[in-house]
Formats: structure tokens, C-alpha cells, sequence
């Protein structure tokens, strides 16, 4: 599968020695990028870094299948219950790979598949919203944790366990399977307990690397997705992505464009899809980026406060809204667009009967001006001095963003070795999770319960 990587206005040669990257610069890299290539590899080969040969293990698919096929024998309505990896991955996929209306579809029309909704947020609004548009003894829900205690998804599991006996009674059951780790959390035990459906993530794949997994492939399955042909995808990448020379290698020359660019004060990655399959990709990648760079401390436990700020826009929808913040702004961005060469369908533009000065717009079609719009703003980007690139796909199919996904997954990994930080861990997010507990009653937080009451008297309010 062949993924387009353009980076011509990343380059010194066409933005200037200030901004733009230069061969010498990106030469002076390879000593580092051959270390923390085979660094990658060592960890690698001892079994460390799992995530790399997901791509290629069928026996989970096959067991996925399985229960997807079971599941959809019983159901109409699959409900993911997960925040963070356990829900972005489904929810771009989803976007991507299943019409807009596939919900609203008859189940023929949806390959066999079944409605799936994605809570991912604890607004009681969302949740009851979401179930009361369903019928308990329909609906299936994936309960999907790496930890198994995640405050927002147990809680969630408790309000649907809760609303599903209500309906059904003792089958109640029936309509979870429990997605975790396979030994250690809450979730886990109850499965082994309560004789819970289940399946495993495999260990040492963190919730952000884990969308070729069961997290993201059950209930991708249970929509309907061809879930085979999207590792297939992430497998056609492999070997690219494994290249030792960085320059040959998208995944590592991207992490150190990224990387270089944010030496230069570039310091806001934004990835922007012209496609509105691809909108929600900027979502996932979003969560990869920023919890796997922004980092306190260094590999050496050096303070560094350290990370590129990912941000998301849409094309053409931000053209006008956030472009003329890129365009004008500090020169603190590099852009990345996602553009699919194909659209898979086009719209002719008509005559406007009676519009003076748009009949230039006739015999053109809508794909041809999302097009002509993304190069427009890639050029003048560009003539104003700003970093872009492009990453383009032949087509939006399961194979083009399994390829595409399993790219930029290497890509952090990679860029977490430049910027000299754990791309694997998430202690930020952690240490902001204790308040929350404090504050909720969880036994063992009561100090941090009164450290939190003296820090909340010391904010001001103010009325309006
Ligand atoms: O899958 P879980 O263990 O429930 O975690 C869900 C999410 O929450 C955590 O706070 C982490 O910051 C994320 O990396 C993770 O994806």
C-alpha cells in the first residue's frame, strides 16, 4: 500500500535557512537515527515493543471473528464503553471506513454489521441521550480498559450493567465482554469471577498503540469493517517503516522533519485532513502525539518540558476559520495535511442558473475543488514562509489507513527517541487522576482530598 509523503515545503530549499530544514541538518541526524533504530530493534527482539508485530499475528483476528460473528447473530446495537485509546481509534475508523448514516442503514445495507455508538465522555446528557435511542435486550456493550479501572468507563459499565438487568434480568450477562489486560485489573477479575465474555490486550501494548487489537478491531468487526484487509494494510507498511536509513524510511523521516522543525520554534504540529473520512484520524494521532512527547523529564531524568502541541483542523472547513492564524500567525506550526487522491465518489457542479460571475464553477466537480483548495493552501503556506507537508492515500479503504496508521504509530516511537523521552508512558495524565479520586470518596486519597480543598479556596470566582 503506498502512502504519498511529500515534504518539499519543509525544506530550507523552498521556506529559507530559518524555518525550512536543511539536508545538512537532516544528514547531522543520522548517527542518532541509526542508534534509536537499533535500539527499536533490541527492544524489539526481546519482546518489549509488541505493538510491531500486531499486524501480523491472525490468531486474535481469527478469535475476534469468532465472537464478532456471535455477537452479531444476537445484537443490533454494539455500545463501545472507553475513553483515550480505548475509544479514538474506533471512533476515526468508524468515520473512516463506514458511511455517515451507517447507523441509520437496514442491517442488510450495513454488510451484516451492527449500529455502534462509542461513548467516550461521562456528560450524563451523552449517556442517557445514547441509551435512550436503544433497546437493552438489542444492544450489546464492549467494556473496553487496558487498566480496568478507569473512573469514566467503570462508571459507565455500572449505569449500562444497571439499565441492561433492568430490561433483561438475569441474562444481563450476556451483553458485556469485558476488553482488557489478560492477568492483571478490575475488569479482569470480574471476567474470570462473574464468567464475562472477554478478550485480551496483549501486554505491553499501551492504550494509544492498541487500535489493532481487540480494542479497535471488535467492535471495528462488529460494524462491519473488513478488519482483515485492515492489517493487511498496517502489514504492507511494515517493511518501510523498519528501514535502518532513516531518508528511505517515511516513518523516521517524518518523526525527524517533525522533530527538527520543532527545533526551529515550530512547536504546534497540526494535522489537518482534506476528507471528511479522515477528520477524525486528527483525533487519534492527536492523543499519540501529545501523550507520547509531551514529557516532564528525559530518558536521564533531566527537567525538560518537553513535546509538540498537536493540533486539528478540517479542510476546507478551517480555510475559514484557523487558516488565518497559520497563514498570518506566529511561525510556530508545521502543517500536515491527509489527502485521499481518490474521493471514491464525485458530485458535478451544475450552472447556477442566474448567479452572475460563478459560471466558471460549472462542469467542475466537488472532488476537483477540495482538491484545487488543499493545493491552494498548501502553496500559500508555503509563500508566507510556513512548513506543510502532505501525506497522501491513494484511496480512504481499510488498507490505505491500516498502512497510514501503523506509519504514524512508528513514527512516535521513532520521534519519542529524538526528543529523548518514554514515547510509552503517561505520568501527567496520572498524576491529575488522584483529585478526581480524592474528590469522588476512593479510600487512601483523603490527604490529597484537603490538599485539593486548600488549592480550590485559594482560586477566585467570579460571578457574571
Ligand atoms: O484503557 P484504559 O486503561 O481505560 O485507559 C484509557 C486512557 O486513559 C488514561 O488516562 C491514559 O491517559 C490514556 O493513555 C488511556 O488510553
Amino acid at each position: 500500500m503506498s502512502i504519498g509523503f511529500d515534504y518539499t515545503n519543509m525544506m530550507a530549499s523552498v521556506l529559507g535557512p530559518e524555518r525550512g530544514i536543511s539536508e545538512a541538518e537532516l544528514e547531522g541526524l543520522r548517527p542518532r537515527a541509526e542508534a534509536i533504530h537499533r535500539d527499536l530493534l533490541v527492544r524489539r527482539e526481546e519482546g518489549f515493543l509488541p505493538f510491531y508485530e500486531l499486524p501480523f499475528d491472525k490468531g486474535p483476528v481469527d478469535a475476534v471473528l469468532t465472537l464478532a460473528g456471535e455477537l452479531c447473530r444476537q445484537f443490533e446495537n454494539v455500545v463501545v464503553l472507553g475513553i483515550g485509546g480505548s475509544a479514538l481509534g474506533t471512533l476515526a475508523l468508524f468515520r473512516a471506513l463506514c458511511p455517515l448514516h451507517h447507523n441509520f442503514l437496514p442491517r442488510k445495507e450495513r454488510g451484516g454489521g451492527l449500529r455502534l455508538f462509542v461513548l467516550d465522555n461521562v456528560d450524563p446528557v451523552g449517556v442517557s441521550e445514547t441509551l435512550d435511542l436503544l433497546a437493552p435486550a438489542e444492544t450489546v456493550f464492549l467494556v473496553i480498559s487496558k487498566s480496568g479501572s478507569t473512573v469514566e468507563t467503570m462508571s459507565q459499565f455500572s449505569i449500562a450493567l444497571d439499565w441492561v438487568s433492568r430490561s433483561v434480568g438475569t441474562s444481563f450477562r450476556d451483553h458485556f465482554v469485558l476488553v482488557t489486560d489478560p492477568v492483571s485489573g478490575a475488569l479482569r477479575k470480574l471476567a474470570a469471577d462473574e464468567g464475562y465474555r472477554s478478550c485480551s490486550i496483549p501486554e505491553g501494548v499501551g492504550g494509544r498503540f492498541s487500535l489493532f487489537t481487540p480494542v479497535g478491531l471488535l467492535p471495528l468487526a462488529l460494524a462491519g469493517v473488513d478488519i482483515r484487509a485492515l492489517l493487511a494494510g498496517a502489514a504492507s507498511m511494515a517493511e518501510r517503516v523498519t528501514l535502518e536509513n532513516f531518508r528511505e524510511n517515511p516513518a523516521y523521516l517524518n518523526a525527524a522533519l517533525q522533530y527538527l522543525a520543532y527545533g526551529k520554534g515550530l512547536r504546534i504540529s497540526v494535522m489537518m485532513p482534506y476528507s471528511d473520512r479522515l477528520r477524525d484520524l486528527a483525533d487519534w494521532f492527536r492523543q499519540l502525539w501529545a501523550e507520547s512527547l509531551g514529557k516532564k523529564v528525559d530518558l536521564q531524568g533531566n527537567l525538560v518540558h518537553v513535546g509538540p502541541t498537536p493540533v486539528k483542523a478540517l479542510g476546507t472547513t478551517d480555510q475559514h476559520s484557523q487558516v488565518q492564524l497559520y497563514m498570518e500567525g506566529p511561525f510556530d506550526k508545521v502543517v500536515t495535511f491527509l489527502s485521499p487522491d481518490d474521493y471514491g465518489c464525485d458530485l458535478a457542479i451544475p450552472s447556477l442558473a442566474g448567479a452572475s460571475g460563478l459560471a466558471y464553477l460549472e462542469g467542475h466537480t466537488l472532488a476537483e475543488l477540495i482538491r484545487c483548495e488543499q493545493q491552494a493552501t498548501a502553496v500559500t503556506l508555503t509563500q508566507n514562509g510556513r512548513a506543510n507537508c502532505t501525506l497522501s492515500l491513494p484511496a480512504v479503504t481499510p488498507e490505505s489507513v491500516g498502512a497510514l496508521i501503523y506509519m504514524l504509530e512508528i513514527q512516535t516511537l521513532f520521534a519519542g527517541g529524538l526528543f529523548g523521552v518514554n514515547p510509552l508512558d503517561q505520568p501527567g495524565v496520572e498524576e491529575g487522576k488522584d483529585f478526581t479520586y480524592a474528590l469522588m470518596g476512593r479510600p487512601g486519597y483523603e490527604e490529597k482530598k484537603e490538599e485539593f480543598s486548600r488549592a480550590f479556596q485559594r482560586q477566585s470566582r467570579y460571578l457574571l
